[in-house]
């Protein structure tokens, strides 16, 4: 593991979504930027908020979230406020994946409703890949990951037997939408499992599969 890699490899992803966002902006009022949860991003959340962009016009949302409320300590929403939204990143508009509905399942249509209001496509996609080759909330083991891999619905409640709580996830269709997708992964775990995905053909059981062919351009640091 080296922090001085990861550090590096943040802020070479930050100057990349930078330029991607104020290329659309030349040509469009409003550009939207879609972010992974996780540990990961932590360090490319705060190189991109170092990065000088007219913020006012960008909108950001979540590839997934926990249904969990924002003062949660693993609250995506909570992650992406405390490292991204800060300084002048604080003028962008943040739309995150939860409500005060119970479940995940009552909260869906709000949340669809809010995320319909963003400026799509997105501009970027940044997703991150856990050691299962889960990505967003598309888990191996999630009951909903057939529908959330064909559905033309914006977001999907999932349940997941091996993980604690429900969650909300963009559905594949409108994570593939997106102009530009990037996977921010750091290891040799995680780089082993990429290897496996690329070798691989089944989806269901490397959820990462369905988004190798976006073209998904890898930043990957050990
Ligand atoms: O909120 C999350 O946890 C993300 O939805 C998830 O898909 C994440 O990107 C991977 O689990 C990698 O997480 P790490 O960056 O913590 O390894």
């Amino acid at each position: 593991m080296s922090d001085a890699s990861r550090e590096r490899l943040a802020a070479q992803l930050a100057e990349a979504v930078a330029e991607a966002l104020r290329q659309d902006l030349a040509t469009q009022e409003r550009a939207l930027l879609v972010v992974s949860g996780g540990s990961t991003p932590v360090p490319f959340f705060r190189a991109l908020a170092a990065c000088e962009l007219p913020w006012s016009r960008i909108d950001v949302t979540l590839a997934d979230e926990r249904w969990v409320p924002e003062t949660a300590a693993d609250s995506n929403a909570r992650l992406v406020r405390e490292h991204l939204l800060q300084g002048p990143a604080a003028e962008a508009h943040f739309a995150p994946l939860t409500t005060s509905a119970p479940t995940p399942e009552q909260g869906e249509a709000e949340v669809a409703e809010r995320i319909e209001r963003l400026a799509w496509p997105a501009s970027v996609v940044i997703l991150g890949m856990g050691g299962d080759g889960h990505t967003a909330s598309l888990f191996p083991d999630s009951q909903e990951l057939a529908l959330a891999l064909a559905t033309d619905a914006a977001a999907v409640a999932v349940r997941t037997p091996s993980q604690p709580q429900p969650r909300i996830t963009l559905s594949a269709d409108r994570l593939h939408q997106a102009r530009r997708h990037v996977l921010h992964i750091s290891g040799g775990d995680k780089r082993a499992v990429l290897a496996r995905a690329l070798a691989g053909d089944d989806s269901r059981e490397l959820p990462i599969r369905a988004f190798l062919s976006c073209p998904l351009a890898t930043y990957w640091a050990p």
